[in-house]
């Protein structure tokens, strides 16, 4: 935890404020292997080549990440636990340099643009760093007064703004430290909404909290989506990123494993047949036969991978060998079954 530990997880402010960064990068000298503009891509709000850490106690976290985050998109980044994707979005904020590899944010290189780019994304990561003697309200007047990008003049407005947008405006008086674990998070994400921001970057930003919590950050997050701002949001959790994302990249052990719309990814992975039946033996027993693979049989549920002939034949068969058919469908493909589908392994790995 040696180097990650040294790093603050607040993106260090500008020093000065500077004008929202253009997406066509002013002529500068740029390393060798550095993207040119036009292979960042006007309409991509973060765009990584090779980009890859190894950390100095020789774990290699990511590995050679090519990652495409459009403009406007809700983007799941998702993985299980040790996947890589903490390091990540910390390489992305500028907090940790990169072995090798590049990553441009708001279609400049980081971490050698934070200072441009950081007043632009507001970035919530691994919790929010709260003081619990003060006051929601006072948290983010304090946060607000360490920014040199921020406007004194409209600091109050914009705090109370905040507050009310993450639905604190109630609590705002109320000391931190009695916050419970989704009061904190939504005053995380207060604080990323202080300023207008192109970009928000939310590391698990549901971890902890409990079904309504969730349901109150995924709206939350719909919300902000619908006012243009891209979302990068990291999870563990399948049904989140189905949910809310408009697009995702899966990551395991380091390494992407595919990226894309959601509608896509899910679609890549077949459905699976599904037959409700008192007859479940003879039921497995015909499917076989007519070619699905890997069937299962659990209580009056019967499926397994659809064959590839018509499924009028398959029920027909069924029927014929005196299986009482209650139900058959074809079970639309998940992310999680295309994640398992794509590396052969459950999602819970290392949970
Ligand atoms: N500071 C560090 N020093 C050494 N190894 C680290 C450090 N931080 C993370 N790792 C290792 O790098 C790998 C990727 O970790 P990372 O935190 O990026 O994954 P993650 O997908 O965000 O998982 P989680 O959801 O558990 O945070 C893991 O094997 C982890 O143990």
């Amino acid at each position: 935890m040696d180097e990650a530990a040294a790093a603050t997880e607040t993106p260090p402010p500008a020093s000065s404020p500077e004008a929202a960064p253009p997406p066509e990068d002013a002529p500068s000298p740029q390393a060798a292997g550095e993207m040119s503009p036009q292979e960042a891509g006007e309409d991509c709000v973060i765009r990584t080549r090779a980009l890859t850490k190894r950390y100095r106690g020789g774990q290699l976290a990511v590995d050679g990440l090519d990652l495409t985050v459009p403009a406007g998109s809700v983007f799941g980044f998702l993985g299980p636990n040790g996947s890589g994707k903490t390091t990540t979005i910390r390489m992305l904020m500028g907090l940790i340099e990169p072995t090798s590899g590049t990553a441009r944010v708001l279609g400049r290189p980081m971490p050698r643009h934070a200072r441009t780019v950081l007043p632009h994304v507001g970035a919530l990561i691994e919790g929010p760093a709260l003081y619990g003697f003060l006051s929601g309200r006072d948290n983010l007047l304090r946060q607000d007064a360490a920014d040199p990008t921020a406007d004194p003049r409209t600091r109050r407005a914009r705090v109370a703004a905040a507050l009310d947008r993450v639905g604190l405006a109630a609590a705002a008086g109320k000391k931190a430290r009695a916050y419970s674990l989704g009061m904190k998070q939504r005053l995380g994400l207060a604080a990323a909404l202080l300023q207008p921001r192109r970009l928000l970057v939310l590391d698990e930003p549901t971890n902890g909290l409990d079904p309504q919590g969730m349901r109150e950050i995924r709206t939350l997050v719909r919300e902000l989506a619908s006012d243009g701002t891209t979302v990068f949001l990291s999870s563990h959790l399948l049904d989140e990123i189905e949910q809310v994302c408009t697009h995702a990249a899966v990551m395991a052990r380091g390494r992407l494993v595919v990226q894309g719309p959601v509608a896509d990814l899910a679609a890549g992975a077949r459905g699976r047949l599904v037959v409700t039946t008192p007859d479940p033996a003879e039921a497995a027993r015909v499917l076989k036969e007519q070619g699905a693979g890997d069937v299962t049989a659990d209580g009056d549920r019967v499926s397994g991978e659809p064959p590839e002939r018509d499924l009028a034949e398959v029920t027909a068969a069924l029927v014929t060998a005196g299986v009482r058919v209650r139900g058959l469908v074809i079970e639309r493909a998940s992310l999680e079954d295309a994640f398992v589908a794509l590396t052969g392994e459950g999602f819970d790995v290392a949970g």
